[in-house]
């Protein structure tokens, strides 16, 4: 495992300290998955499906994050989980995203049980998941692995989680990860906004990895989308979908989803945040892309979206 915690914001460094710590209960003291220790045996509903079929209807493919907190959230959003993820689900998301890491998001396996029992679309587990025993907390679609955190035990950690089923979203922050993770297989990769070091969110973080990408793999914009703006800047910067948290979980979820999910079809749909936070918009807004015309730096850049994945 990558040791470079020197680097990490505090919040994100005790994040990781509670995470090592956590054993394949989830936290809960309960193991998620039924019988205590069982290996998890998962039957995904496909991302990528939901993804096209939201592209079919027309519909921008959004992650709905259920984050009851967070280290940059102030306060705690009681609301059940379950009906917080009903209403994104009827807002139009493609899939959810279920925190279960319970000491800095109030996040839990049990809660996500509950809510993948209540959807029918994709759900990914948000954790910080550290070691292959964690993989067996709870069952779900799609499992996240971030590489900063995970170094030289990516690889492996990917090849457990597939061995159990499950669709792997691997995060990344920089072209370097970005590779790391191409090499070590991966097929969705989400690029995530938000600086770990630093905990700042820069959507240019994107727009500056994204080109490097493959075109075969599937690209999803992490955090910081806050407006319909954000959703079309990071569309015409090649993401094939967009998890968004924060600016759907502040005021009315559906109404917040429906923003986001509507924000390619609708061009007038109002370009503030939901919750009327400013917008970072230093880049104008794009049309939609076509995943193969994935924007490329220059023509150096633009050959090496032919490198293979396994
Ligand atoms: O969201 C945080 O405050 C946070 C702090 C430290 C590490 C990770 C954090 N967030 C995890 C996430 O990946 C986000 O919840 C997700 O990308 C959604 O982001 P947003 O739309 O900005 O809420």
């Amino acid at each position: 495992m990558d040791d470079d915690t020197e680097e990490l914001a505090p919040a994100v460094r005790s994040i990781l300290e509670s995470a090592r710590t956590r054993s394949g209960d989830g936290g809960n003291g309960h193991n998620g998955n039924g019988d205590g220790g069982e290996r998890v045996d998962a039957d995904p509903r496909d991302l990528e499906a939901a993804f096209d079929a939201a592209e079919a209807d027309g519909r921008t493919p959004v992650i709905a994050e259920v984050k009851p907190t967070s280290p940059t959230t102030e306060g705690t959003r009681e609301d059940d989980p379950v009906a917080l993820a009903t209403e994104m689900v009827d807002g139009g998301a493609a899939a959810l995203s279920v925190l279960t890491e319970p000491d800095h998001f109030g996040g839990s396996t049990d809660t996500l049980e509950r809510v993948r029992d209540a959807v029918d679309v994709p759900v990914l587990r948000k954790d910080f998941l550290v070691t292959e025993d964690q993989l067996d907390a709870v069952e779900s679609d799609v499992v996240l692995l971030i590489a900063r955190f995970l170094g030289d035990d990516l690889g492996p950690l990917l090849a457990a989680a597939r061995d159990r089923g499950f669709q792997v979203l691997v995060e990344v922050h920089d072209r370097e990860e970005l590779e790391r993770a191409i090499a070590a297989g991966a097929r969705f990769v989400g690029v995530n906004n938000r600086d770990l070091a630093r905990l700042e969110v820069d959507l240019s973080t994107f727009e500056s990895v994204a080109p490097h990408a493959p075109d075969d793999v599937t690209l999803i914009a992490e955090s910081g989308v806050t407006a319909a703006a954000d959703a079309r800047r990071m569309r015409a910067a090649g993401a094939d979908a967009l998890l968004i948290g924060s600016a759907i979980m502040d005021g009315d979820v559906r109404s917040n989803t429906r923003t986001f999910t509507t924000a390619e079809r609708d061009r007038s749909t109002d370009d503030s945040a939901p919750d009327g936070a400013s917008t970072d918009d230093s880049t104008p807004d794009g049309a939609p892309t076509d995943d193969s015309t994935r924007p490329a730096t220059d023509a150096t850049d633009a050959a090496e979206h032919d490198t293979p994945t396994s």
